[in-house]
């Protein structure tokens, strides 16, 4: 994840020449205020009010756990390897859609939302001015009922972000034709106040912490071994040529499960992973520390990658080294692994991509397992946004399959669970069309006392029932990790 500062790109919204630091009175910001009522007067259209401002070196983390409500929505996303986090809270505006077009509707509120979006302050700082935090899940439509929906876009109330030693905090709300703009006012300058001179909470009392916990239960799902038999079955008969099965499994504790506190465990031991958390409002989390990025786009340049193909860490630099070295050599790995990549090259080669990656992939290593990697760059095409790429990619051969129909079928039928978020597409977008997204994986879904955790596995031919069992063990030891199980 990278602070995405697209020059090239002019946001659509209207930035106004106003520093909120230098205008720092109650006195100026009712005046600015003011003006974005006459505005949304004039337009009869509510004004989405955006103050960015830099602020003294905050960890976003931290941020969040101190002003953590369980009945609001948050977004938390962190790289520690490039030292970058983002973390938002309370939804200002937001959409939810589903469907086959739910991406194109997402962007339809982002563009809609910015045309009546009034920005000021530091915006052209890295993570500047609005952003809209996106979680799509796995299937494009789903049960009702579901802790998230099929995609879901919000604006956060404010948002704190660091990009190496800048910290930037901005500030959203919403000011209607008729906004009462005393109270506003009142509200925007307390929430300044508070980000300027960052007061971390007090640590939370010793019966709330992790050692304190128990876990009282441990209930695995399914039979995953002959859903993979089956697969395996179904790709001889020619149905697909992969598929990738996931399992999950509960987890009940004694206490409620904190997903904060998660995160910091998996943030500390994956640093080259995505650590997230996306919680609903409604007191339900998805977390985890994901290794696929699925797409970013910044100064006008894509980045995706292929990613399939595991293998354990080895206990010593010699074994770690031999496995790794196996791993590259597999050709059942190779196979895997190189369907994501053609899946990539044909659906993007369309949109007018130019792919550029490496004739040979690479090994990623995480603390628990190691992957297949091949990173790919292109100049982003005129037009193409990165919503358009998420609608091509999503779901690439890593989490899905190949042929994709066929393969989500047979994953509709074999799984029996709905994935939700897991093997989702999570990220966010700036106001200049620059942003990131990653798949869900490595992931639970955390609901008071219980976490539901989610591994999968891509299946092709010449795959084995129970070595793919034990690869799912291995994906399952992140969350478990950050469990203390
Ligand atoms: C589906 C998962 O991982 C994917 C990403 C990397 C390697 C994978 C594999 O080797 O099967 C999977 O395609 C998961 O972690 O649940």
């Amino acid at each position: 994840m990278g602070a995405e500062n697209d020059s090239e790109n002019d946001p659509a919204m209207t930035i106004l020449p106003i520093d909120p630091v230098a205008n720092a009175t109650p006195e100026a910001l009712r005046g600015f205020l003011a003006t974005c009522r006459t505005a949304a007067q004039r337009d009869g259209h509510a004004k989405l009010v955006s103050i960015s401002i830099a602020v003294d070196a905050l960890d976003p983390l931290a941020v969040l756990e101190s002003i953590f409500e369980p009945d609001e929505p948050h977004f938390y996303a962190e790289r520690v390897s490039l030292d970058t986090a983002i973390a938002g809270a309370e939804a200002v505006v937001a959409t939810d859609a589903h469907g086959p077009e739910r991406f194109a509707a997402a962007q339809r509120f982002i563009d809609e939302t910015l045309a009546h979006t009034i920005a000021v302050g530091e915006v052209e700082a890295a993570f500047g001015g609005p952003h809209f935090f996106a979680a799509f899940a796995f299937e494009n439509e789903l049960a009702p009922g579901e802790p998230f929906p099929a995609a879901r876009v919000f604006v956060p109330r404010w948002q704190v972000a660091r990009a190496g030693s800048g910290t930037t905090a901005v500030a959203n709300l919403l000011v209607t034709p008729d906004a009462p703009l005393e109270l506003l006012a009142e509200k925007v300058w307390r929430a300044h106040g508070k980000f300027r001179t960052f007061e971390y909470a007090a640590p939370e009392p010793p019966t709330q912490t992790a050692d304190a916990r128990a876990t009282l239960k441990v209930t695995d799902q399914g039979d995953y071994p002959a859903a993979v038999a089956q697969a395996i079955a179904r790709i001889a008969a020619g149905e697909f040529s992969k598929i990738v099965l996931a399992r999950t499994r509960t987890v009940q504790a004694s206490e409620p499960l904190h997903p904060l506190q998660m995160l910091n465990q998996l943030r500390q031991r994956f640093p080259e992973c995505h650590a997230f958390s996306i919680a609903n409002g409604r007191g339900q989390s998805f977390i985890g520390a994901t290794p696929e990025r699925l797409a970013r786009v910044s100064r006008g340049a894509l980045e995706t990658e292929a990613l399939a193909g595991s293998a354990p860490r080895g206990a010593s630099a010699t074994e770690d080294a031999r496995l790794g070295a196996e791993l590259l050599r597999s050709d059942k790995d190779r196979r895997e692994q190189r369907l994501v990549l053609d899946s990539i090259q044909r659906r993007l080669t369309p949109l007018g991509f130019a792919l550029e990656f490496p004739a040979e992939p690479i090994l990623k290593k995480l603390a628990n397992v190691q992957h297949l990697l091949t990173p790919v760059r292109a100049v982003l095409p005129p037009h193409v946004r990165l919503l358009d790429v998420l609608a091509q990619l999503h779901p690439t051969p890593a989490v899905g399959g190949s042929p994709r129909a066929a393969a989500i079928a047979g994953i509709r039928q074999l799984e029996g669970f709905s994935r939700g978020l897991y093997a989702g597409a999570i990220g966010w977008i700036n106001a200049r069309g620059g942003g990131e997204f990653f798949v869900g994986l490595r992931s639970a879904l955390v609901d008071g006392c219980t976490a539901r955790l989610f591994a999968g596995a891509g299946i092709v031919a010449g795959s084995a029932p129970e070595k793919e069992r034990a690869e799912t063990e291995l994906k399952f030891r992140a969350m478990q990790e950050a469990l203390k199980l």
